[in-house]
């Protein structure tokens, strides 16, 4: 068998992927921090068929009824839902765009969106991950559009993940596209796998955090952060 580095095809040339995109994929790689992915080189069309056919196996091995007029067309629907929307996250040419400019009003304080809608799937059991983040930031040269913080939740949690991996793509992909380390992140989160089967505990949920810089450091930001 290969070793893991080995049969990593990387795409760092492919103009497809924006700058910040490269930079916060790097950033990640380098402190072990992305999620574990193979190049295969399946454009979406391929990763489609592939997930189709193998969802038709699954549920024809379940025993379910494929000529059935409510579950023939589920394998192409889960396919489509992998590729295009819950699993887009794995794919860098989906990475949100940035538009960030000049700290010319000179903002030193926290920036702080809070309860951003979040829902993911477990890596565990691809199952939903449901709940919120929030997430703070202190600006150095550059403000970054608030939405686009949004949407970078939005594009880590479209991948299987475990929750503190999450929290610290997040925390990794903000301080590099605003180029500081004070960056506060934190997501309270229910997963399905807890919930609906297994332990089947209805009422716990999961609390994370990731810290950077003076977030790190200064008791009265972190105090305020997590107020
Ligand atoms: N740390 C962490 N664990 C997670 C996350 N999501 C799911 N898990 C856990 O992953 C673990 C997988 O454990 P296993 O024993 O291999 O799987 P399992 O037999 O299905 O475990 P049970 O859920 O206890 O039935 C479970 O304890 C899950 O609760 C997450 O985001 N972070
Ligand atoms: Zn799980």
């Amino acid at each position: 068998m290969l070793a893991k580095e080995a049969v990593i095809v990387r795409d760092a040339l492919d103009p497809s992927i924006s700058e910040p995109a490269q930079r916060v994929r790097e950033a990640l790689e380098a402190k072990g921090l992305e999620t574990p992915m193979v190049a295969n080189g399946l454009t979406d069309e391929q990763k489609r068929k592939r997930i189709e056919s193998a969802m038709r196996d699954v549920m024809d091995t379940l025993g379910l009824d494929l000529t059935d007029d409510s579950l023939c067309d589920t394998p192409t629907r889960i396919a489509k839902m992998y590729v295009n929307e819950i699993f887009g996250g794995l794919d860098y040419r989906k990475f949100p765009k940035i538009t960030a400019i000049e700290n010319k009003m000179q903002i030193d304080q926290p920036v702080q969106v809070s309860d951003i809608s979040l829902t993911s799937t477990c890596e565990h059991h691809f199952v939903t991950i449901d709940g919120t983040a929030t997430v703070s930031y202190i600006p150095k040269d550059t403000v970054i559009g608030l939405s686009k913080i949004n949407r970078l939740v939005g594009f880590f949690a479209q991948r299987p993940q475990v929750q503190e991996r999450l929290t610290q793509q997040v925390l990794v992909a903000l301080q590099t596209l605003t180029n500081t380390e004070d960056v506060a992140v934190s997501i309270n989160a229910t997963h399905y796998c807890v919930k609906a089967r297994g332990i089947r505990d209805t009422n716990s949920y999961t609390k994370t955090s990731a810290l950077g810089g003076r977030f790190l450091t200064d008791n009265e930001l972190k105090r305020e952060f997590f107020r």
